[in-house]
């Protein structure tokens, strides 16, 4: 977690049918001061000002094919050569700015032909940009709070079916998991605005259950309410969802986009439930895009308390160990006076079966579990799915500590 006051540093694993020395200085070159060919302002004293820097460089094994497709191959032969680069970049570039950021460390190098293969491992940010970003308004501490839930993790679910239910179908099914006794609740993200589901009168009405049964009972059911849209839109419907007793909103980060989150981060007085879906364009192709480590910190500095990690034997692609690393990473403090942390959420394919290896496999109880088919499709329904799923983390708990 050292963190260089000044400048800003990313790590890459980069294929090359070039000398990856090479290769790497073509990176610095042409994200900084630099471009194909010198040019006369490119002096000594700015290149000292301003070029971005190539800090290390460890090299790997090389692989016979490349890994992307290249208009006019450098060397259409190869070998493809393969390394682990730490680039840096002055501060005073770009400045403490999270949109700059992401076009200095993951702009044009996606398409230098110079590259087979590129991708962003991980990045490490000045103190600058935890003074300039809201990071985490709850986390994990402050929706335990919300929640009155200590010691386990969140049990959850999402709206299924995920779009066709009426706001008062929606409100009818929230009931039924309010007194089956959920913590916590989701829109799915295909559900937000819909002229059969208008976000305002879905909002009233599972409001109207969420605080009756608070009334009721004194626990409070936490409702991430999708409000991905547009900026007034999304700031309109954060406060209609505050003005009704709610206590989540829900964004689509890749449709809502860095600017659009770092005004939710800003306006919100609630927790954010960051969904990642998008993701796999960025991330399934194991030599190009975003590890996990380095994308999620940009969305945790921009406001997000809740970040979706998938989850152990989903229904998706992702591997159980990049899963764990993702989770474990969320939990990991970006720095030391603002740890940023976000609480982890496990979700898709999930059931009780996977209470268990997501307990031994995280080694804390610091995530929301949510189930969608794994609650709502239980044969006995959805009480029975709640019930079941709360057994199961029990069981799991009463298992020694990993
Ligand atoms: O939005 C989500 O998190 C998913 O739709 C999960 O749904 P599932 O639990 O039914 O896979
Ligand atoms: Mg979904």
């Amino acid at each position: 977690m050292t963190q260089n006051p000044v400048r800003i540093e990313a790590d890459y694993l980069i294929e090359t049918p070039e000398d990856p020395r090479l290769a790497a200085e073509t990176m610095a070159g042409e994200q900084s001061s630099g471009t194909f060919v010198a040019v006369p302002g490119e002096t000594p004293e700015l290149k000292a000002r301003a070029a971005a820097r190539v800090e290390s460089i460890e090299l790997l094994d090389a692989i016979s094919a490349p890994s992307l497709p290249v208009a006019r191959p450098i060397n259409p032969d190869g070998p493809w050569n393969r390394a682990r680069v730490t680039l840096s970049w002055p501060l005073d570039n770009i400045g403490a700015s999270l949109p700059n950021l992401v076009t200095a460390i993951a702009g044009n190098l996606w398409e230098l032909r110079q590259l087979t293969g590129l991708r962003l491992l991980d990045l490490r940010l000045p103190l600058a940009f935890a003074a300039a970003y809201p990071g985490p308004k709850f986390g994990v501490a402050g929706t335990r709070e919300l929640t009155g839930v200590s010691g386990r993790p969140l049990i959850g679910t999402i709206i299924k079916p995920s779009i066709g239910l009426s706001p008062a179908e929606t409100a009818s099914l929230v009931a039924t998991l309010c007194e089956a006794g959920i913590d916590f609740i989701k829109d799915d993200e295909l559900q937000s605005d819909g002229a059969y589901c208008p976000f305002d009168a879905r909002v009233r009405a599972v409001m109207r259950v969420v605080n009756d049964h608070a009334d009721r009972t004194g626990k409070k059911v936490m409702i991430a309410f999708n409000l991905t849209g547009e900026i007034d839109q999304m700031r309109r419907r954060h406060d209609l969802v505050l003005s009704e007793g709610g206590t989540c909103v829900m964004a689509s980060i890749n449709s809502v986009g860095l600017a659009g989150m770092v005004e939710i981060g800003r306006h919100t007085q609630l927790p954010v439930h960051a969904h990642r879906n998008g993701w796999g364009a960025l991330n399934r192709h194991p030599a190009l895009g975003w590890d996990y480590t380095a994308w999620h910190k940009i969305w945790r500095l921009a406001g997000a308390d809740h970040m979706h990690v998938n989850g152990i034997g989903n229904k998706f692609s992702e591997t159980d160990d990049s899963v764990v690393t993702s989770a474990k990473a969320a939990l990991t403090p970006m720095f030391a006076h603002k740890p940023c942390i976000a609480m982890p959420v496990f979700s898709s394919g999930q059931t009780p079966a996977q209470a268990a290896p997501t307990w031994r496999a995280l080694g804390s109880t610091d995530l929301i579990f949510a189930a969608g088919g794994g609650i709502l499709a239980h044969p006995a329904g959805p009480a029975a799915g709640v019930a079941d799923l709360r057994a199961a983390w029990d069981a799991a708990m009463a298992s020694p500590q990993p």
